[in-house]
C-alpha cells in the first residue's frame, strides 16, 4: 500500500491531502482520502483574513496545534512552514511513502509526471520566472522534505502536461520560427484540474467524453480549456499564466504594445511591470477593493460591479473563441472557487452564451446543482468541483507502482 501526501500551491491557497492507495491499478474514485485541507486567503489581497480548513475522511473538522493562531497576514512561505510542522507532528503522516506535488510549469521537456531528483529540480527551478506566483512555492517543500526525509519518493505533476495534446497551431505565437523552436509557445495551465474535470464529465455521461467541451476553471487564477473528445485542443493561458482571462490579481491578455509603453514611456522597471501585471491587476486592480469574488459580489461599489462585469465579458468572449476552435459547443463546465460557488457569475456567463443555444435553469444554478442547463438546452451546463489533489495522488500512485 502507498500512503500519499499531496501538496498543491495555488496563487491564493495551499491545498493538501493524504490518500491511501492499496493497489497499483486503483481508479480515481478508489483512492481513500484520509485528510484534506487548505490554507486560503494567502498573500493579503483581500480584506478577509487568511484561514485554514482541515478535514478528515468523514468531512469532520480537525484541529492541530501546529496550525493554531494564524496571524492576520499569512504568505505562502509561512503557510508552508506550518504545514511541514503539522506533517512532523502528526503520527499518521510518519508512514507516508510518496509525496505528490502540483508543479505549475513543466516547460518544454516535461509532458508527464516525473519522480523528482536533483537534476529535475534544477530544471524546474529555472522555470520559476515563468510562474512566479506558483513555482517557487511548489518547489520549496520538495527541497525541505528531501532534507527531512531523503528516503521519500517525491513526484511532480504538471499543470502544463494535459495541454501537450494541443495542435501546434493552438500553441504557436506569430513570432519568428526560431523563437517558437526555443519553446516560446503557449503551454496552458490548470491542466490537472481539466484532466480531473474531463474524467468526471465522462463518468457523468456514462463513458462518453461529451464531444466539444469548454471547461471554465475560475479560481484566483482563471482560465478556459477547449476539450475535444477528451483531449485539450486549446486554452486561454499561454507561455505564462498571465494570458487569457483577468484573474484575482493578474491582468489576463494585454496588448504587448502596452507593456512596451510602460517600459519605455512610463519609465517602469521590468520588476515593477511584473509586479503590476501579476499582483496589482485583474479583479483587484479594476475594483480597487479586493481580489476575492465574494467581496466583490457583496459590494455596492460601482468599481466592484465593473470588475465582475469585465471578468464575465472576457469569459464570454473567450468561450466564443474556443467554440470557434472546436466548430461548436456541446458542454460548458464550471469549476474552482468562483466556478463552483458564485451563482451570479455562472448566470451572467450562461446568459452571454444564449446565442450559442445554451439556456440556464436558474433554480438549479442557484442551488449549485451539478447540471444547470434547462432540459431543452442543446448545450449542457455543469458545476463540477475540481480535485487537483486526487488527480495528483492518482498519477503519483501509478508512478510509484512502476518503481
Ligand atoms: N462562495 C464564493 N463565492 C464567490 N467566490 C468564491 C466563493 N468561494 C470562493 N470564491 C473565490 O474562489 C477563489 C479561490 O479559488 P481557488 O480555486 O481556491 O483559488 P486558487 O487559485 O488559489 O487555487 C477566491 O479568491 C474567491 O474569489
Ligand atoms: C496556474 C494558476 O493560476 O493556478 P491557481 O489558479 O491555482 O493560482
Ligand atoms: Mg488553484
Amino acid at each position: 500500500m502507498n500512503r500519499i501526501l499531496v501538496l498543491n500551491s495555488g496563487s491564493s491557497s495551499i491545498k493538501f491531502a493524504l490518500y491511501d492507495v492499496d493497489h497499483a491499478d486503483a481508479s480515481l474514485s478508489d483512492l481513500a482520502m484520509r485528510y484534506q485541507g487548505q490554507f486560503f486567503g494567502l498573500g493579503g489581497r483581500s480584506r478577509s483574513l487568511p484561514g485554514l480548513k482541515l478535514k478528515d475522511a468523514d468531512g469532520k473538522s480537525v484541529s492541530s496545534v501546529a496550525m493554531d493562531d494564524l496571524p492576520d497576514h499569512l504568505d505562502h512561505h509561512d503557510a508552508l512552514i506550518r504545514l511541514l510542522g503539522w506533517i512532523e507532528a502528526t503520527p499518521e503522516l510518519e508512514d507516508i511513502t510518496v509525496v505528490g506535488h502540483r508543479v505549475v510549469h513543466g516547460g518544454q521537456h516535461y509532458h508527464a509526471p516525473v519522480i523528482l531528483d536533483d537534476a529535475t529540480l534544477t530544471e524546474l527551478e529555472a522555470l520559476s520566472p515563468l510562474a512566479p506566483l506558483h513555482q517557487p512555492y511548489s518547489l520549496e517543500p520538495v527541497k525541505s522534505l528531501a532534507r527531512q526525509r531523503p528516503e521519500l519518493m517525491q513526484v511532480a505533476c504538471f499543470d502544463t502536461a494535459f495541454h501537450t495534446t494541443q495542435p501546434k497551431i493552438a500553441q504557436q505565437f506569430a513570432l519568428p520560427r526560431e523563437l517558437t523552436e526555443k519553446g516560446l509557445i503557449r503551454y496552458g495551465f490548470h491542466g490537472l484540474s481539466y484532466d480531473y474535470i474531463n474524467c468526471m464529465l465522462t463518468k457523468r455521461l456514462g463513458g462518453d467524453t461529451g464531444g466539444r467541451v469548454i471547461a471554465a476553471h475560475l479560481g484566483n487564477g482563471a482560465s478556459l480549456c477547449a476539450i475535444q473528445d477528451g483531449r485539450s485542443v486549446a486554452s486561454t493561458t499561454g507561455f505564462t499564466a498571465l494570458e487569457g482571462l483577468p484573474m484575482g490579481t493578474r491582468c489576463g491578455s494585454l496588448d504587448p504594445g502596452l507593456v512596451l509603453h510602460l517600459l519605455a514611456e512610463e519609465g517602469m522597471s521590468v520588476g515593477a511591470v511584473g509586479d503590476l501585471l501579476y499582483n496589482r491587476s485583474g479583479l483587484l486592480g479594476v475594483s480597487g477593493i479586493s481580489s476575492d469574488m465574494r467581496e466583490l459580489l457583496a459590494s455596492d461599489a460601482a468599481s466592484a460591479r465593473e470588475a465582475v462585469e469585465l471578468f464575465v465579458y472576457r469569459i464570454a468572449r473567450e468561450i466564443g473563441s474556443l467554440a470557434a476552435a472546436m466548430g461548436g459547443l456541446d458542454h460548458l463546465v464550471f469549476t474552482a472557487g468562483i466556478g463552483e460557488h458564485a451563482a451570479p457569475v455562472r448566470q451572467a456567463v450562461c446568459e452571454a452564451c444564449e446565442w450559442l443555444g445554451l439556456t440556464l435553469d436558474d433554480a438549479a444554478n442557484q442551488r449549485h446543482a451539478t447540471q444547470i442547463n434547462r432540459h431543452d438546452s442543446p448545450i449542457g451546463a455543469w458545476v463540477i468541483p475540481t480535485d487537483e489533489e486526487r488527480m495528483i495522488a492518482w498519477y503519483s500512485a501509478r508512478l510509484a507502482a512502476c518503481h
